[in-house]
C-alpha cells in the first residue's frame, strides 16, 4: 500500500496542512482539561465568579481556535484524497488502455470496474483519515498520558491494564476482519460481472425469455456478496461496544479509587475531573487508532487489487526499432503456432502461408476453427508460441505497434461503436480527417446513402453501441472507420456478416477500385463473399487444410466443396 502514497506527491501542501491544522485541534484539546479543573478548584469551589467567567472565556476562545483546526484539516485532507484518488483513476485507466490482448483476457470487465471504481473509493476514505488522526490520535495519547502522570502518577496506573487490554482486542478483531474484506470485494467483483454481462446482453435475455434465470443467477451471487459484507459489518459493530465497555470500566475504576485520594485532600475535585477528562481522550484516541486499523485492512484488500492492475507492464511498443514508414503490405506467416496463455491447446497449428501486396486472401472455416486468432496475430496483437508472422520481411513483433497498427485497418468480428455522432465514430482512427475523406470511406463501405437519409446525417448521434443501428449499418460504419485510415492491410474478420449479398458485394467492388493498394484478408462464412479473392485457406482446428483460388479447391478440395454445396443447397431452399 506504501506504494501508492506516491500518489500523494504532488498534493503535498495539502498533506502538510491538514496535519499541522491538527497539531492546533489537539494543543487545545490538551488544555481544556485543566481550564476546567482550574475552574472547579478555584473558581466554584471558592466561589470566585470573576475567574469562572474568565477562564470560561478562555475554554470558549480555545475551542474556536480547535474548532479553526479541525475544519481546515478536514477540508484539506478532503483534498488530498480526493486528488490522490482521481490520481490513481486516472492512472489505473491509462494503464488498462496500454495493456496488451493477452492482459485484457486476464480480468473480467466486471473486475476492472471494480478495481477503478469501489477500491479507488476505499482508498481515498483511508487517506482521508489517516492525514485526520495520525497525528492527532499518537499526540493526544502521548501528551494525555503525559498529563495523568503529572496529575496522579497512582491513578495512572489504571491505564496500564486498560491500554493494553484494548489494543488486544482491536488486535483480534483486525485479524478476523482483514480476510473478510478482500472476500467482500471479490463477491462484489462477481456481483459486477453479471451486472455488466445482463445489461449487455438484456435483449438476449428478453428474447430467449430467461430473465427468471438471470435473476436467479444474480440473486445468488448478491446475496453471497451480502452475506459476507454482513459478516464484515458484524466484526466492525463489535469494535465500538468493545471499546465503550473497556473505557466506561476504566472511568469507574478511576472514580473508585480517585474518590479516596479527593477525601482525603490528595487530589482536588477539578483535578479528579481533569483526569477523567484526559483519561477519556486517551482511550477515544485508541478507539479512532483502532477504526484506522480497520481502515488499513480494507484499504490494503484494495491496495492488492488495485496494485496487481498498476504491476503489469504496459505492451511494449517496441520504441527501440527502426520505425515503419513505408509498408508494402507483404505478410507471411511461417510455421506459427499459438495458444492462448489460460489455455494449453494450440488454435493455431503450423500455419504457413503468404498475401502479396494488393492482394485478397480469404479464410474460411468453420465456428472456432481459429481464424479470428489467426487475423490477430498480423498487428502483434497476441504472439505466436512458435514460428513467425512477417511484414514485407521483418517479424511483426519487433516493429513498432503503433507505426504496424497505423497501416493496418482491422474490422473486429464484434462491431464496436462509441456513443457520439456517426461521424466520429468513423473518424475515430484519424480524428482529423476531412468531410471528403469520411464520406469518400462511407461510400465505399455503402453506407453513406443510409447516413444521408438519417435526420442529422453525419452528425446523427448514436446511443450507447449503436442501438439506434441495424446490425449491418454498424458492420458498414465499422467497415468505413478501417477504410479512412487508407490502410495497407484491411482485415474483415466476418465485417459483413449482417449485410445483404448485393451490398457485400458492392464494398467488395469498391475495395478492388480505390483500395486496390491494400492487401485483404478477408473472413468469411459465405463462399460467395470469397470467390473472387486471390487464395483461399480453409482452416480446420487451427489446421490449414486446404488452400488455392476458388475454383482449384472447388476441382481438389472435398471440404471445399462440402462447405460450397451446403451453401447452394441452403440457397435454394431460401430461394424456394
Ligand atoms: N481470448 C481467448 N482466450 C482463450 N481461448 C480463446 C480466446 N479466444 C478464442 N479462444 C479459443 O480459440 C479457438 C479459436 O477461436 P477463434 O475465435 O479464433 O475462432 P474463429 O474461427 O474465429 O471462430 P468464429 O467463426 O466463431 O469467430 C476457440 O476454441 C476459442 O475457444
Amino acid at each position: 500500500m506504501i506504494k501508492l502514497f506516491r500518489y500523494l506527491k504532488p498534493h503535498w501542501l495539502f498533506v502538510i496542512l491538514a496535519p499541522l491544522l491538527m497539531v492546533i485541534e489537539v494543543c487545545m484539546d490538551l488544555m481544556q482539561p485543566q481550564l476546567m479543573a482550574s475552574i472547579i478548584d478555584d473558581g466554584v469551589m471558592k466561589g470566585n465568579l470573576a475567574l469562572v467567567q474568565s477562564t470560561g472565556l478562555k475554554m470558549l476562545l480555545i475551542a474556536f481556535i480547535g474548532l479553526l483546526g479541525g475544519v481546515g484539516c478536514t477540508i484539506f485532507a478532503s483534498y488530498a484524497s480526493v486528488y490522490f484518488a482521481a490520481d490513481l483513476r486516472d492512472d489505473l485507466f491509462k494503464r488498462v488502455q496500454s495493456f496488451a490482448f493477452k492482459q485484457i483476457d486476464r480480468f473480467s470487465g466486471g473486475q476492472l470496474v471494480t478495481r477503478l471504481t469501489n477500491d479507488v473509493t476505499q482508498l481515498q476514505h483511508f487517506i482521508e483519515m489517516l492525514l485526520k488522526i495520525f497525528v492527532r490520535t499518537p499526540m493526544l495519547i502521548i501528551g494525555s498520558i503525559v498529563m495523568v502522570i503529572v496529575i496522579s502518577p497512582k491513578l495512572a496506573l489504571i491505564l496500564t491494564v486498560s491500554i493494553p487490554l484494548l489494543f488486544i482486542a482491536i488486535y483480534c478483531l483486525i485479524r478476523f476482519a482483514f480476510p473478510l474484506f478482500s472476500k467482500v470485494q471479490a463477491k462484489l467483483d462477481a456481483v459486477n460481472n453479471v451486472l455488466q454481462e445482463n445489461l449487455r446482453g438484456i435483449r438476449l435475455v428478453k428474447a430467449f425469455v430467461r430473465a427468471d434465470f438471470e435473476r436467479e443467477k444474480f440473486g445468488k451471487r448478491n446475496t453471497d456478496y451480502t452475506d459476507f459484507a454482513v459478516k464484515s459489518f458484524r466484526i466492525m459493530a463489535l469494535n465500538m461496544p468493545i471499546m465503550m465497555l473497556i473505557m466506561n470500566v476504566t472511568i469507574v475504576a478511576v472514580l473508585w479509587f480517585g474518590a479516596g485520594q479527593a477525601w482525603a485532600g490528595d487530589l482536588p475535585v477539578g483535578d479528579l475531573v481533569a483526569f477523567i477528562n484526559y483519561v477519556t481522550q486517551v482511550l477515544f484516541s485508541v478507539l479512532m487508532a483502532s477504526n484506522l486499523l480497520m481502515a488499513v485492512s480494507r484499504a490494503r484488500a484494495s491496495a492488492d487489487r488495485v496494485n496487481e492492475v498498476l504491476a503489469i507492464k504496459p505492451e511494449e511498443n517496441n520504441n527501440g526499432a527502426q520505425r515503419l514508414h513505408h509498408v508494402e503490405g507483404h505478410v507471411e506467416f511461417r510455421n506459427v503456432s499459438f495458444a492462448y496463455e489460460n489455455s494449453q491447446a494450440n488454435v493455431l497449428k503450423s500455419i504457413n502461408f503468404e498475401a502479396k501486396p494488393g492482394k485478397t486472401v480469404a479464410i474460411l472455416g468453420a465456428a472456432g476453427a481459429g481464424k479470428s486468432s489467426l487475423v490477430h496475430l498480423i498487428p502483434g496483437l497476441y504472439a505466436p508460441t512458435e514460428g513467425v508472422v512477417m511484414l514485407d520481411g521483418k517479424n511483426v513483433l519487433e516493429l513498432p505497434f503503433e507505426d504496424l497498427r497505423k497501416h493496418i485497418g482491422l474490422v473486429l468480428q464484434q462491431t464496436i461503436l462509441f456513443s457520439g455522432t456517426i461521424y466520429e465514430n468513423i473518424s475515430f482512427g484519424k480524428p482529423d480527417a476531412t468531410q471528403e475523406e469520411v464520406e469518400a470511406a462511407a461510400v465505399a463501405a455503402q453506407a453513406h446513402e443510409f447516413i444521408r437519409k438519417m435526420p442529422n446525417g453525419y452528425e446523427t448521434v448514436l446511443g450507447q453501441r449503436g442501438v439506434n443501428l441495424s446490425g449491418g449499418q454498424k458492420q458498414r460504419i465499422a467497415i468505413a472507420r478501417a477504410l479512412l485510415l487508407r490502410p495497407k492491410i484491411l482485415i474483415l474478420d466476418d465485417s459483413t456478416s449482417a449485410v445483404d449479398v448485393k451490398t457485400e458485394a458492392a464494398i467488395q467492388q469498391a475495395l478492388k477500385t480505390d483500395w486496390s493498394n491494400s492487401t485483404c484478408i478477408i473472413i468469411a462464412q459465405r463462399i460467395s463473399s470469397v470467390v473472387d479473392a486471390d487464395f483461399i485457406i480453409v482452416l480446420e482446428d487451427g489446421e490449414i487444410v486446404a488452400q488455392g483460388k476458388h475454383e482449384q479447391l472447388l476441382a481438389s478440395s472435398s471440404i471445399y466443396q462440402e462447405i460450397y454445396q451446403s451453401q447452394q443447397r441452403k440457397e435454394e431452399v431460401i430461394n424456394g
